[in-house]
Parts: structure tokens; sequence; C-alpha cells
């Protein structure tokens, strides 16, 4: 099969076909559309992307891959159709729920949305913004074809495609500003979280795992690439032109809160540099997302204590500007928060403290707590006076220990980067 239809020197979309082209399997039977396994329910969408393989794989000899206007367009909206269908079914019900044939599904029409689309003008931020979404929503698929995409995507990008060329029209910036911050709590000596300089993995296993006790350790991670590479324009420089999630409004229990993707780009532009408003990149993979992140972190040796394999770690990142709140509440696993770039007032209530914070009822929210933790209603809440807890300020390099189901309450006091790691 030609790699490109165009006779003059090879452009830059040709270019980038060649390299978006090298990285799918040589024949159609490679896609293994035949064991995707959709079932009667998904025979229609089994049909559809058959159609669009044909016509990336055609069979005459003479014809190219996407080699006309027509089969680009028909293969554009093959993969429209395909995501359509799939998206119904990747919102039917609660996410853990939802099969991986949907979600591979949903990955190859992202697929042939973006070969489309590079066949008939190289890279372009739509490919790169349909790549994340696959990687988002999607399952893996053709060895992880849609994450080897993005660096290729990512190198052919034209200038004017490009986040910096993109900016460089737009209004001067806000200048981040890192004077004024939220007033930081005062820590009383007796609720302080205690602090540990480097312990071994006996003595902080018989002091604080076993006995489920939370400590903020130090120097554990001080040679991690992380705390001396990662600022704002370092993020926007490796991440900027890709899509994640982010929360808007001021925390996940009020009303008006909700969940949108936009790029790295828009949320710093918006979020980070532009402080009326509130939006979080929380609670997200993002190193499985953006490997290249991942090699600027490590893994804290004292997961090894736990009895899961490294591979069964999630690690989240979270990235916002000074006044991100995380409501009180309690987690399923032993946590490591490590806090990268600013600094996050932290609270924690033991697990035996529960009747004191009044969990909301109902099946979704009983793991967050009703209170605000630090303008608490104590006509509607009396006893949460009575309940105990530690805080701490958490600063670039600290590593704070939370056991499991320990309820934490956290706000951020400046731009703030943390990395959690949940273990078993
Ligand atoms: O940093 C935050 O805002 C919340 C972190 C958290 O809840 C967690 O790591 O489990
Ligand atoms: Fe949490």
């Amino acid at each position: 099969m030609a790699a490109a239809s165009e006779q003059e020197a090879p452009s830059a979309a040709a270019a980038c076909w060649a390299a978006v082209r090298a990285l799918l399997p040589s024949t159609r039977a490679g896609l293994g559309l035949g064991s995707l396994g959709l079932g009667a329910e998904g025979a229609r969408v089994a049909l559809l992307l058959e159609e669009a393989a044909a016509l990336v794989y055609p069979g005459d000899a003479g014809e190219e891959s996407l080699g006309s206007e027509r089969a680009r367009r028909a293969c554009l909206e093959l993969g429209e159709q395909v995501c359509d269908y799939s998206w119904e079914r990747l919102h039917v019900g609660p996410w853990r729920a939802v099969s991986a044939v949907w979600r591979r599904a949903w990955a190859l029409g992202c697929l042939f949305r973006v070969l489309s689309l590079c066949r008939a003008r190289g890279a372009s931020r739509e490919a790169l913004r349909l790549c994340d979404l696959s990687l988002l929503l999607g399952a893996p698929v053709l060895d992880d074809v849609m994450g080897r995409l993005v660096p290729v995507l990512q190198r052919h990008l034209p200038p004017e495609e490009s986040a910096a060329r993109a900016r460089a029209g737009a209004p001067p910036r806000k200048k981040i500003r890192t004077d004024i911050t939220p007033a930081a709590p005062a820590i009383a000596p007796e609720t302080a979280v205690p602090q540990l300089l480097c312990p071994s993995l006996e003595h902080f296993r018989d002091s604080y795992l076993t006995p489920q006790k939370p400590v903020v350790l130090e120097g554990v991670v001080d040679h991690w690439p992380c705390l001396r590479k990662w600022s704002v324009s370092y993020i926007r420089e490796v991440a900027g032109s890709r899509t994640v999630p982010v929360e808007l409004g001021s925390r996940y229990t009020d009303e008006e809160w909700s969940q949108t993707l936009m790029t790295v780009d828009d949320f710093i532009r918006q979020y980070i540099e532009n402080e009326d408003h509130k939006g979080y990149l929380a609670q997200h993979q993002l190193f499985d997302q953006i490997p290249e992140l991942k090699l600027d972190i490590g893994v804290p040796d004292y997961c090894c204590l736990g009895e899961g394999d490294e591979e069964d770690i999630t690690v989240n990142a979270w990235f916002g500007p000074p006044g991100t709140v995380s409501p009180l509440h309690q987690d399923p696993q032993q946590n490591f928060l490590v806090q990268v770039m600013g600094r996050k007032y932290v609270r924690l209530y033991s697990p035996q403290e529960s009747e004191n914070l009044y969990p909301h009822e109902g099946h979704l929210l009983h793991n967050t707590s009703q209170v605000d933790v630090e303008d608490p209603d104590l006509v509607k809440f009396p006893n949460f006076k009575a309940a105990a807890f530690q805080d701490c300020i958490l600063s670039p390099g600290e590593v704070l220990f939370i056991p499991v189901s320990y309820w934490h309450y956290v706000r951020s006091l400046d731009i703030s980067f943390s990395v959690s790691f949940w273990w078993s």
C-alpha cells in the first residue's frame, strides 16, 4: 500500500500520514475486528467498523489507503457513528460496570476519525484531542496505538496549530500572582500531624502503618525530578495541547459543581492565571495519559509494605489554583499524598470519629461529610466540635501518609500540584 498519494515532494501532511500509517498493522486482519466480541447488540457497530477498515485497507492493488476525498469523508463519518453508538454504552450505569468491549469500540471509532483527519491534512489539534478522548474513555487497542499516535501527532503539528502559536495572537496574559494567597491556618502543636525524616521501612510499618496513624514523611522523595523541574510553564510545555478532565465549581458537593474536558493550556489560562473562577484538574491518572511526566516521579518505597503489586497502585494528579477544596471524605485505600508544587492545608479525622462527622446519606456520597470543615454549621452538626482531628500544612517535598478510611479535608494555599498514590 502506497504511503501517500501526493505526486509532488512529500508535504508535511504526507510525512505525517506516513508516520501514522507505520503504526498500523500491515494487514486489515491485523486490526482484529473479528474478535472484538461486540455480540448481537453490537452487530451494527461491527459492520460500521468493517466498512471503515475497508477504506483504510482497500482490497484493490491500485487503490490507496483513504486515497480519495470521498473515502476520507466516509471513514470520518463511520468513525463518528461508531463513537455515537459507543458513547451511549459508555454512559449507562456506573463507570466500573462499562464493558471493555464498548471501550475498545470507542477507541476504534476515534482511531478511524484520526486516520481520516491525518490522511486529509496531517496532524491537527482535533486529531490530538480525539487521541486523548480515546485514552480517557476507551480501552487500549492495537498495542496502545492511540497512546503511540500522540507523540507522532505532536511532532507533526503545524506551527499554527501548536499551543504557543495559538497564544501569540491572544492578549497578554495576566501575570500569575504568587504574592497573595489564602491565609494559612495556624497549626497548634497538639493537633499537628507528626513529622518524620526518612524512617526505616520497619519503623514506618510498626509505628504508623500497622496502627494506622497519619504521619508526614520528609526527605523520602527529594530525588524525584519533579521537585526541581515542575512549574506552570513546564506543565504547559509538556502537556499544554493535551485534553484532560477538569472539575468546575468550589467543591464537588456543591449544586453547581460540574466536570468538563479541556486542554491543559486552556485550563492554565482560565483557572490558574485567572483566579475569578474555580477549576481543578483533580483525581486524574495523568501519568498513564502522559508517560513523559511519569519519568519525573517515582513510587514511594513504603508502598512495598502493601500486599498488592506495584501495577495496582493508582497514581492521581491534583493540579489547581489557590483555594481548591476537597471536602472531608474517606477513601478505601492507603494513601501517600506527595506535595510537588505549592502548599496545602490538610485536616484529618480518624474513622472512629465518623459519627461526629455527619456523612451524607445515600449510596453516592456516604464517604463524604456534610460538614464544611473550616466553617461548620454547629447548629445543624453539633457533635462536629467534639471530633478530634490532626492537621498539617503540606509543603513541596513532603509526603502525607493517610491511612485507609481516614477522613481528609484538603485546601490548597498556593498554585498546587500533588500526586497521590492509593495502595493496599
Ligand atoms: O488534594 C486534594 O485536593 C485531595 C486529595 C485526596 O483526596 C486524595 O489524595 O485522596
Ligand atoms: Fe481522598
